[in-house]
């Protein structure tokens, strides 16, 4: 590992889905942070020279026999540390504080109690400050050298710190939105204590993002998935950006398309860009190894392969190729596997992550990996994509193949494709896209009884989900004017044939996810 060229705060990965929602909030400040492995060494961490370490949540117990630990020789760096749930009771613990599990829990908002002590951390934050708990294990005795500076109700140890050595410790998560005041709390950790430049923007994303390709690549060659969405549309002007010609990119109708998707595609592409472009017509073979699915997994798993299978076929055409490029984001690895391979649990299998066969014969080149949706948007503007491209709600790589919920066959398919797009219609025309994160319609394995024009009909039921979400993580349904819901069933029912029944789903993500597989 080498030095940063950015003054960093690293995030100690231990397993938490916050994580990068951590290093994230540090670039907002400015500042640049990348997530590490907890089972990262002194020795490196010590190379690598950050400003600061912030230890993550994570889902294991202290307690429990070989639950996470950071090399204890982190301590004696020198470097600040501030520790997060999981980070605070480990923290604890490893400096000679106590940690146990008391009978109640402790989930959801609680009022932050300030202890009356100057402490820098707790600079500008209000009495009572609401805060976001999640917690089942809670700090019992604090080390030595460490005393405490704020307290809730259920949790007496909430804020502790060593001024001296630069330690502290919070039990709730001050990078979630529901902690009114935590981009204070991190901001005092990584501006006053760390004393970090907040020297990065997304101009020094890309000039660094260019040197890594560059140095990564040489002189090989590079295959792109280019779907259409911001994610890939981002990632490919990027590499090209950096290497030109080497990269090659390839646009695959995989049969699970929206209506006219793969004709607009190209279209934008090859009118915009002067970036080589494949076109790859694989609808036969996804349909064919699709036939009689239905389990989730085991469809994403199908189609992640197919993908590979599909991308090996064209490089025949493209050269010795070496590198396969993705526009994969953060959300789509941490739901599919802990990115340092850590122990947090697998939601569903991403087609471009846990999709993925284990023996794929080129290297991925994934200069997005890290980012949410939000900062790659700002990043399309920075590299000027049209704005159009760049606010697109997101499409899934298995795209309709997980919104046909049960089987998939070319005539439900055909059914569905026409839903979705007087849905996207309907929406455009109330002049809502823009308000929404992402629209889709699904069509589910259920059929229903209705009647039209005094007949008995029996048909196949969709159901429409439009969601707000600041990145995928968690969403709420959106709140649409009831007419444009009313326009939009009436219409489906009308002119699609073979559907009779709309429903609009109003689950939020947790419990729901915003795909229905
Ligand atoms: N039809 C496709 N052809 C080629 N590659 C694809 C296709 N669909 C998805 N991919 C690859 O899988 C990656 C992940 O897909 P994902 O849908 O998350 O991103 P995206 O399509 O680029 O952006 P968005 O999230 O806005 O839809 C893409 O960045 C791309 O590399
Ligand atoms: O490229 C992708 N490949 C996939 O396999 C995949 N699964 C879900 N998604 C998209 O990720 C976001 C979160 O989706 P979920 O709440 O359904 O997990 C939403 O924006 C989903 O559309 C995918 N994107
Ligand atoms: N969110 C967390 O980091 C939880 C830490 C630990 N697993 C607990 O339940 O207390
Ligand atoms: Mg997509």
């Amino acid at each position: 590992m080498q030095k940063f060229s950015h003054d960093t705060v690293v995030v100690l990965d231990f397993g938490a889905q916050y994580s990068q929602l951590i290093a994230r909030r540090v670039r907002e400040l400015h500042v640049y942070s990348q997530i590490v492995p907890y089972t990262i060494s002194a020795e490196e961490l010590k190379q690598m020279q950050p400003k600061g370490i912030i230890f993550s949540g994570g889902p294991a117990s202290v307690s429990a026999e070989g639950s996470p630990r950071p090399d204890a020789a982190i301590y004696d760096l020198g470097i600040p540390i501030l520790g997060i749930c999981y980070g605070l009771q480990v923290l604890s613990v490893q400096n000679g504080g106590s940690v146990q599990r008391p009978e109640k829990r402790e989930y959801g908002f609680a009022d932050l109690q300030l202890l009356g002590k100057d402490s820098v951390l707790l600079r500008g934050i209000s009495e009572n400050s609401r805060v976001w708990m999640s917690h089942g294990d809670s700090v019992m005795s604090i080390p030595a050298g460490f005393e405490t500076t704020g307290s809730t109700f259920n949790c007496p140890y909430t804020v502790i710190e060593n001024a001296g050595k630069q330690f502290y410790g919070v039990q709730f998560h001050p990078e979630v939105v529901h902690s009114a005041q935590g981009k204070q709390i991190l901001s005092n950790f990584v501006l006053t204590v760390c004393k970090a430049a907040t020297d990065w923007d997304m101009g020094s994303f890309v000039n660094t993002a260019i040197e890594d390709i560059r140095s990564k690549v040489g002189d090989k060659q590079v295959l792109c998935g280019l779907s259409g969405g911001v994610d890939s549309a981002v990632a490919a002007v990027l590499i090209h950006r950096a290497i030109g010609d080497q990269l090659v990119c390839v646009f695959v109708n995989n049969g699970l398309l929206r209506k006219g998707e793969a004709e607009m595609v190209q279209k934008v592409f090859r009118d915009n860009y002067n970036i080589r472009l494949q076109y790859a017509d694989a609808e036969q073979a996804f349909l064919s190894a699709l036939h009689g699915v239905s389990e989730p997994e085991a469809k994403r798993k199908i189609i992640g392969k197919l993908f590979v299978d599909t991308f090996y076929n064209e490089a025949r055409n493209a050269g010795e190729i070496s590198f396969l490029a993705q526009g994969t984001l953060y959300p789509d690895v941490i739901e599919s596997k802990s990115p340092s391979g850590g122990p947090s649990a697998t939601i569903k299998s991403h087609h471009n992550v846990g999709g993925l066969p284990e023996d794929l014969k080129w290297e991925l080149l994934e200069p997005l990996r890290e980012l949410f949706k939000d900062e790659v948007r700002q990043l399309g503007r920075e590299l000027g994509l049209p704005e159009e491209m760049v606010t697109r709600h997101p499409f899934p790589g298995p795209g309709l193949g997980v919104r046909c919920v049960g089987e998939i066959t070319k005539e439900r398919l055909d059914t569905l494709r026409d839903v979705d797009a007087i849905f996207i219609d309907e929406i455009r025309k109330a002049g809502l896209y823009d308000d929404i994160w992402q629209a889709l319609a699904c069509l589910l394995p259920v059929k229903s009884v209705g009647v039209q024009g005094d007949e008995r009909t029996y048909e196949e039921v969709c159901s429409l989900r439009a969601v707000t979400s600041e990145d995928a993580m968690t969403a709420d349904w959106f709140r649409f004017p009831p007419e444009v819901l009313q326009r939009a069933s009436s219409r489906i029912c009308n002119e699609v044939s073979g559907v009779n029944r709309v429903l609009y789903d109003i689950t939020s993500k947790p419990p729901g996810t915003i795909e229905w597989e």
